[in-house]
Formats: structure tokens, C-alpha cells, sequence
């Protein structure tokens, strides 16, 4: 049995820090576990332009701490009126993609998308400049199955754009169903995928165990078993299209264990001893390194990390709660037994 397990140094290719106080709050978690984070761009108005993600990534920089040499990567926010030209700028400013919010998907994303050929020109603009296209892939249509918004968005969305793009680079975030696992594995080098920690971990059972479990509410929404190991034979292929992206989404507790509970499972506290523990449970902790620490910089044309990270066999209790500004943060898994333990 393996007891101790040296990594590349990882990075973790989708996250939410939030702003202000909150940022403060989450930031140290990630900075621990990870060399640098593709920054979700959802924030409360959205970053949209080139200098908001500059300002945006001087707030993150102000926020970590002292000695710390985690590098964010900035995003923007795509709306239907993007102008192609923002491109060159966010180019300019270090800015390596754009995310796609269809309208009304999830948690900030009034101002997404409402029909992605509204923004053929700026996508076009991005595939000659070379920013990254990170996608929610969910279609919002009412009469949609929130279960199956996902596969929907296979064929409605993602079909018709790689036919239109075909040399953007296109990551497909937080990956739930066997559809979407086949799309990707069945695609060119363009393609590629994040997995969360949450969604190797549980089916959508557990949001209902015992009663109704608002911290295992994120979306896309947790599936069946079979889409979960779906997932798992995706992150463990060794196919360098799947990378490791957590997802980590805080919400302050009370609005998560509230009538109208928000989606999004906050997971930095842990992320990478969660992955450990998914990938042990298949037999695959030798895949954990490159789908963790090698993928991700790869498909972003970034240099890996030269550091490592090493994780040892041994029990620890996660937090129950941890402070979020004024409010409170509930870890997924709080109070729970982790049986692997970031120690370097
Ligand atoms: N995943 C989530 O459930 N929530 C994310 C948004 C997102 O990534 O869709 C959030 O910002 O809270
Ligand atoms: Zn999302
Ligand atoms: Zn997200």
C-alpha cells in the first residue's frame, strides 16, 4: 500500500475566490495546495473587460500571503456584446481565456451568453489570439431536464462550435456525464475537460441522504452512478484532455442552509487529498500526478510546475466550518475523517 505520494507541485485549472473579505478568507487554502488557479470570472458585477481582470488579479496578489508565490490566472467573463477588439487588449494584459456563462446557468451568470452565435466574432477574434474558451456546458431551456442540460449542450452547443472553431481551445468545465466524457475522449487536441473532486466522489444520491444536503448541491448537478464512473475511467484514461479543475464555489453558510440554497461546494480546504482518496478507491493513485500536475499546464501552453507537493496516509478531521469575511464556511465533507494529508 502506498503511504506517502510525491506530485508535481499542481495547479488547479478552475476556482472561485470571490472578492474583499471573501478573498481573504479562501485564498490561503488554494495558495497552500496549489502553484497557480485559472480564477473564475462571476463575480458580483462580472469581470467583462481586460482592465477589470487586471485589477481583479492586483486584488488576489494583495490578498495572499506574506511569502506566498501563487500565481492566479486571469479570466473574463463573455457576454453577448464582448467586442472582438477587448481581445487584443486581455491578451495584452496576461489574460489567458474567456468563460462561457449561458444566460441563467448557475451562480452570477445573469449577464452570460443568451445564444452563442451572438459572439461568433469575438470567439474568432480569441482563436487567432489564442485565449482559451472554458464553457459551463449547460443549455438553460425550461422544458430541459436539469439533469440532462449537460448532454443537451453536446450536441446543441458544443457540436456546432468546434464545426465553427475548430483551433479554439475549448475546455469543457466541470465535466458530469458519460455524454460529455465521450465528447471529449472522442475529439481532437483542442478539446479538453476539468473534473471536480465532488463529482469523482458521489452520485446524486448524496444530496439526499437522510434528508436534504444543501453542501453537495453544486452544478451542474451531481448524476447518476453510472456518469460518476464514467468520470473516474476519464481522469484516470492518462489521456492528457482531462485535468484536474475543483471547482471550489464558496457560499457563505446560511445561504447555502436556506430556503433557496446556492449552488456551489467549497472544497480548497482539501481538494487534493479528496482527489487522492477517488483515485485510491479505483486503484489509480499512480494517474493522480499527471492528471493533477502535468495536463492542465500542458493544454494551456504553460511550463509545468518544477516544484512537488507530497501527501502522506494519515487521518485528519476537516474543518467543520471556517470563517468566510463575517459569515461562515461549510468545507464539503466538514467534520469528516480524510485519510490523506497534504504535508508539503
Ligand atoms: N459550480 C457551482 O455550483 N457554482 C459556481 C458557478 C459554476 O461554476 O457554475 C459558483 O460560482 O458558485
Ligand atoms: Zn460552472
Ligand atoms: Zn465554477
Amino acid at each position: 500500500m502506498t503511504d506517502t505520494l510525491t506530485l508535481t507541485r499542481p495547479d488547479d485549472w478552475h476556482l472561485h475566490l470571490r472578492d474583499e473579505a471573501a478573498l481573504a478568507s479562501v485564498l490561503p487554502y488554494t495558495a497552500r495546495q496549489f502553484a497557480r488557479a485559472i480564477v473564475m470570472p462571476n463575480l458580483r458585477p462580472p469581470v467583462t473587460t481586460a482592465a477589470q481582470a487586471v485589477a481583479y488579479r492586483e486584488r488576489i496578489l494583495a490578498a495572499l500571503p506574506e511569502g506566498s508565490d501563487f500565481q492566479p490566472l486571469m479570466t473574463m467573463y463573455l457576454t453577448d456584446n464582448t467586442p472582438p477588439d477587448e481581445i487584443k487588449r486581455a491578451k495584452d494584459a496576461g489574460v489567458v481565456a474567456l468563460k462561457l456563462y449561458p444566460a441563467g446557468a448557475t451562480t452570477n451568470s445573469d449577464a452570460g451568453v443568451t445564444d452563442i452565435r451572438k459572439t461568433y466574432a469575438t470567439l474568432e477574434a480569441m482563436q487567432r489570439e489564442g485565449l482559451l474558451f472554458l464553457v459551463h456546458g449547460e443549455v438553460t431551456d425550461a422544458d430541459i431536464d436539469v439533469f440532462d442540460r449537460e448532454a443537451v449542450f453536446v450536441d446543441r452547443v458544443m457540436t456546432p462550435l468546434r464545426a465553427a472553431m475548430p483551433e479554439l481551445k475549448v475546455v469543457f468545465e466541470h465535466i458530469t456525464t458519460k455524454e460529455a466524457a465521450q465528447y471529449v475522449t472522442d475529439s481532437d487536441r483542442f478539446t479538453a475537460a476539468t473534473i471536480t473532486p465532488q463529482h469523482l466522489l458521489y452520485n446524486r444520491n448524496a444530496i439526499f441522504t437522510g434528508g436534504l444536503r444543501p453542501h453537495y448541491y453544486c452544478l451542474p448537478v451531481l448524476k447518476r452512478e453510472e456518469h460518476r464512473q464514467a468520470l473516474l475511467k476519464a481522469a484516470a484514461s492518462g489521456l492528457p484532455k482531462f485535468f484536474l479543475g475543483t471547482d471550489s464555489a464558496p457560499h457563505a453558510a446560511q445561504l447555502k442552509e436556506n430556503s433557496v440554497c446556492g449552488a456551489g461546494c467549497f472544497t480548497a480546504v482539501s481538494a487534493l487529498e479528496l482527489y487522492a482518496e477517488a483515485f485510491e478507491a479505483i486503484g489509480a493513485l499512480d494517474k493522480l500526478d499527471a492528471f493533477a500536475g502535468h495536463h492542465g499546464p500542458d493544454f494551456y501552453g504553460l511550463p509545468r510546475n518544477t516544484g512537488t507537493v507530497t501527501i502522506k496516509r494519515e487521518a485528519w478531521t476537516l474543518p467543520d466550518a471556517v470563517p468566510f469575511g463575517e459569515a461562515q464556511l461549510k468545507p464539503l465533507r466538514g467534520g469528516d475523517t480524510l485519510n490523506w494529508k497534504l504535508v508539503a
